[in-house]
């Protein structure tokens, strides 16, 4: 990311992009505040050259924005207005980066120490985030397409993690990878029958009691390590999975944070950390 040739004004609109396996979240910021998120699918392919033409972000098709802030971007109020981009999926980075206004995040950026060079920007973000709001020792489960755990300690050192299919990644292989396990729809708040007695609850049986039994098992695990630590949950599956974990594991669930922003907390940590890099001295290994 190349530094920035004029500091933008401290209340300045400017968009944070994270780019997940699912579809693209998008934040508004005005200065230091949120304005607004939303969700879009992914851009596709054959439109990168409208990408590179767009000069400004009003003519980004339309489609990305939700009615309000579409409003507000025809008003023509955001000329030049930078997006700057965490991507886990390099096809759509590459797309994204044709952009004149995007500026894209890497590791390079995130002030913490040990990470391993292919770690997920979106997982290195959502620490950050945690940690800037709530401090170290941090946990991160980000309930996304994946299943991810994330963690840092004291010091803001990586601790380290894991990663499995997410809640409609599970449901979706076993539909693609079997001759006849139907697609089930996103699952109900309440718990399926443990022993269940038709397909459909069988794999909502075997899915959910799994994966509420991982969480348990890694945040005990934590738990173990940093006792009385916070951990933050987010992601498209994080309200649900919290709600189930309540019924489930109730004494697990309320060691629990739900906060959908994570990542945008981390992105707009490293935007001042590039408006003002004397302060980036203190992170530095
Ligand atoms: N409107 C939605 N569109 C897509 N996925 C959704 C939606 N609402 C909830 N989900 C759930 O969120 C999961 C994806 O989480 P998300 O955090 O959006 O993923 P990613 O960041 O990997 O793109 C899906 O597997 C699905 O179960
Ligand atoms: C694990 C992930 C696929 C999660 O992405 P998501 O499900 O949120 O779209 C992503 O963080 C990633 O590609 N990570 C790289 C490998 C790693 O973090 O070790
Ligand atoms: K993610």
């Amino acid at each position: 990311m190349k530094p920035q040739r004029h500091r933008r004004h401290r209340d300045s609109p400017w968009l944070a992009l994270e780019i997940g396996n699912s579809r693209l979240h998008w934040g508004l910021f005005r200065g230091k505040n949120l304005d607004s998120t939303w969700d879009s699918d992914h851009f596709p392919d054959s439109t990168t050259q409208q990408l590179a033409k767009c000069q400004n972000i009003q003519d980004l098709p339309s489609k990305f924005f939700p009615p309000g802030v579409s409003k507000e971007i025809s008003k023509k109020k955001f000329p030049h207005t930078p997006i700057f981009l965490a991507s886990v999926v390099p096809q759509q980075t590459e797309l994204w980066q044709t952009h004149p206004h995007v500026r894209v995040i890497t590791l390079e950026h995130i002030p913490l120490l040990n990470m391993y060079p292919t770690l997920g920007i979106d997982r290195a973000l959502a620490l950050c985030g945690a940690g800037k709001k709530w401090g170290f020792p941090m946990l991160v489960i980000d309930a996304g397409t994946a299943l991810t755990f994330t963690g840092a300690d004291t010091h803001h050192c990586l601790v380290g993690g894991a990663i499995l299919p997410g809640l409609g990644l599970q449901f979706t292989t076993l539909n693609e990878k079997t001759g006849q396990l139907p697609q089930i729809k996103t699952p109900t708040m309440s718990l399926p029958p443990r022993f269940a007695m038709n397909t459909q609850d069988a794999i909502k049986s075997g899915i959910i009691y799994t994966l509420l039994a991982s969480i348990k098992d890694f945040t005990t695990a934590w738990w173990q390590l940093y006792p009385k630590t916070l951990i933050v949950i987010k992601g498209g599956d994080a309200m649900l999975l919290l709600h189930l974990l309540q019924l489930q594991f109730p004494e697990i669930a309320s060691g629990l944070i739900v906060e959908p922003n994570l990542t945008f907390w981390g992105i707009a940590e490293i935007v001042s950390l590039i408006d003002h890099p004397q302060c980036h001295y203190k992170y530095k290994k």
